[in-house]
C-alpha cells in the first residue's frame, strides 16, 4: 500500500487516538484485506475525493454482515470508485446480484479494471443516475418488494431518509441496511455554533435528522457503530 492510502485510511477514524486506530487497521484489518481491495484503495489515493472511500474497518464488518444474512441480492447507493461494491462483490455468492447506482460513471471506471481482474462485475449492475428514482422504478415492480438481502447507503445525505422509506420495502424482513457517515466526523455531538465550517450545512442536518428518524423507527433493529466516519446498521424486522 502505498503511503497515501496508508494516511487516507488512517485519518478517517472517530477514535481519540491515531494510533489506537492504526493499531486496528495495521492488527486486523490490512492483514485480511482481499488483494483486489488495497487496489482499489491505491488507486483511489490520489483522487482529490479520495477520502469519500468506505474506511476498511468498517468495510471488515460490512464483509461480516454480509455473511451473517447469507446475502445474494444487494443494493448499493453511491459507488464512488467502488472500494464497498468490490467488497459486497466478492463477499456474495457466484449468482448473487448489486444493483450499483450512482450518478458518477466515470469514478465507477477508476476501480472498474481491478473489478474485473477480480472476476466479479458478472455480479453488478451497474446504474448511472439518480439513486432515488432507480429505487422508485424497483418498487414499480411488486416482485423486487421485500427481495433483498443488504443495501448499503453512501451518497447524498439529504436523501437517507428518503432512501431508508424506500428500503424499508425492497428490503426482506431480517434484511439489513447499512448507512455510512452517521456520526459526520464527529459534529453530531458538537454545538452547531462551534462545528468547523466544512462540516456544516444541510449534510449534517440530514445526519442529525437521520439519525433521530432511525431511533424512532419501530420497524429496525438498530446499532449505531463508532467506526470509520460512524456507520448505523439497521435490521428490518417487520
Ligand atoms: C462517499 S462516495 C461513495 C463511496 C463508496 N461507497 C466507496 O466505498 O468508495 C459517494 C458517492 O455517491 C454518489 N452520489 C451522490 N449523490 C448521489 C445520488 N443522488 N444518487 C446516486 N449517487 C450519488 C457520488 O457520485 C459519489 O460517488
Amino acid at each position: 500500500m502505498t503511503d497515501k492510502a496508508k494516511q487516507a485510511a488512517s485519518s478517517k477514524g472517530l477514535l481519540q487516538s491515531e494510533d489506537l486506530y492504526r493499531y486496528i487497521l495495521e492488527t486486523s484489518v490490512y492483514p485480511r484485506e482481499p488483494e483486489p481491495l488495497k487496489k482499489i484503495r491505491d488507486v483511489t489515493a490520489d483522487h482529490p475525493w479520495a477520502m469519500m472511500g468506505t474506511a476498511p474497518d468498517a468495510g471488515q464488518l460490512m464483509a461480516m454482515l454480509l455473511r451473517l444474512v447469507n446475502a445474494k441480492k444487494t443494493i448499493e447507493i453511491g459507488v464512488f470508485t467502488g472500494y464497498s461494491l468490490l467488497l459486497t462483490a466478492l463477499t456474495i455468492p457466484e449468482d448473487g446480484q448489486i444493483t450499483a447506482i450512482d450518478v458518477n460513471r466515470e469514478t465507477y471506471e477508476i476501480g472498474l479494471p481491478i473489478i474485473k481482474k477480480a472476476g466479479v462485475d458478472h455480479k453488478i449492475n451497474f446504474i448511472e443516475s439518480e439513486a432515488l428514482s432507480v429505487l422508485d422504478q424497483l418498487l414499480k415492480y411488486s416482485e423486487n418488494e421485500g427481495s433483498f438481502d443488504y443495501a448499503f447507503v453512501d451518497a447524498d445525505k439529504d436523501n437517507y431518509c428518503n432512501y431508508h422509506e424506500r428500503l424499508m420495502k425492497l428490503l426482506k424482513v431480517g434484511g439489513i441496511a447499512v448507512y455510512d457517515n452517521t456520526l459526520w466526523g464527529g459534529t453530531v455531538a458538537v454545538p452547531e455554533e462551534q462545528v468547523p465550517d466544512h462540516f456544516r450545512g444541510s449534510s449534517r442536518q440530514a445526519i442529525l435528522d437521520l439519525n433521530r428518524s432511525l431511533a424512532d423507527d419501530p420497524r429496525v433493529q438498530l446499532s449505531h457503530v463508532a467506526l470509520g466516519d460512524g456507520i448505523t446498521i439497521c435490521r428490518r424486522i417487520f
